[in-house]
């Protein structure tokens, strides 16, 4: 295992109704990534795009209630390989989405490397939702479900029948859209969830070694999915479901930064970045500044 970032765009849009985040990945590099880490002194490798195909059907199949199942599950076959392959090359994953599904494919290629991965979910909403319970049958709205090994076969048997991380090692920050099968999930299984009431009371200093001592000693590796839509859509109003009342740029930079001090992230993903419904590349931009701030950029 190097230092070295891998970094992989996994441009995959069909999980959720607009169209643009599959331009993501594009519009993270052009916010200039790559000067960024250049300035940091890191060493890394642009593996280039997952080549997913986003076909769309007819809407929602009826029987199942979700949204282009057939075409979500393969991109994520795909993107599981890819991630798996990369990880493989001793590389520390860095993926740039995509809507919030193509976590189902990097959860199941980073699977095969830990027993007890941690997972920071930073999201305005849960991803707990199966066919029956989701309210719109939009895919990206059931990952992390799908990756605790809950919801449709064809997303849960992706490299591997078994649950690729478990309740007790998974951590929502920043939810504040969260629906009624969602929230029964959160209790049944017992998920740490910190809320936007729980960053407001605390403060985010608080819930961040809160939520790093939570997975102290218990996991052997932790990946961050960050959702722009996490953010308050003020700062990342390019994404399609933006959600408002969320932490600011600087609280969202200064968890961004705790992770990177506290030296435990494994990995890390960028999602539901969507310039077509940006103004000018401000979300992209932001999640360049996040990705900066995770891997020790400092104001001096
Ligand atoms: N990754 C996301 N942006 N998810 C949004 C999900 C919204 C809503 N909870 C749904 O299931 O449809
Ligand atoms: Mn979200
Ligand atoms: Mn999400």
């Amino acid at each position: 295992m190097n230092n070295r970032l891998g970094i992989l765009g996994a441009p995959l849009t069909v999980a959720q109704p607009n169209e643009g985040v599959d331009f993501g990945p594009g519009s993270i590099r052009y916010a200039g990534l790559f000067d960024r880490l250049n300035d940091l002194g890191l060493a890394y490798k642009d593996y280039g795009d997952v080549p997913v195909i986003n076909k769309r059907t007819n809407g929602v199949d009826p029987k199942t209630n979700l949204r282009n199942l057939d075409h979500v599950a393969s991109a994520n076959e795909m993107i599981a390989d890819y991630v798996y392959d990369l990880k493989k090359q001793g590389d520390v994953p860095l993926i740039l989405g995509g809507d919030h599904s193509i976590a189902i494919g990097t959860l199941a290629g980073l699977s095969q490397f830990y027993s007890n991965l941690g997972v920071i979910w930073f999201d305005a909403h849960a991803d707990l939702n199966r066919g029956e319970t989701s309210p719109s049958g939009n895919i990206h709205g059931m990952s992390l479900g799908v990756s605790l090994g809950m919801g449709h076969e064809r997303l849960t048997s992706i490299h591997g029948q078994e649950a690729k991380i478990k309740p007790e090692h998974t951590i929502i920050i920043g939810a504040r859209s969260v629906d009624e099968g969602e929230r029964q999930v959160i209790r049944e299984q017992g998920i740490r969830v910190y809320t936007m009431h729980d960053i407001e009371t605390h403060g985010i200093t608080w819930v961040m070694n809160d939520a790093l001592e939570y997975l102290n000693g218990k996991v052997d590796g932790v990946h961050l999915s960050l959702d722009v839509d996490g953010i308050d859509p003020n700062h990342t109003p390019g994404t399609g479901t933006p959600v408002v009342g969320g932490p600011s740029y600087r609280e969202a930079h200064l968890a961004m930064s705790m992770l990177y001090n506290a030296g435990v992230l494994t990995s890390a993903e960028v999602v539901e970045v969507n310039p077509l419904l940006d103004e000018g590349n401000r979300t992209a931009e932001v999640a360049v500044d996040m990705i900066a701030s995770l891997y020790g950029e400092k104001h001096v």
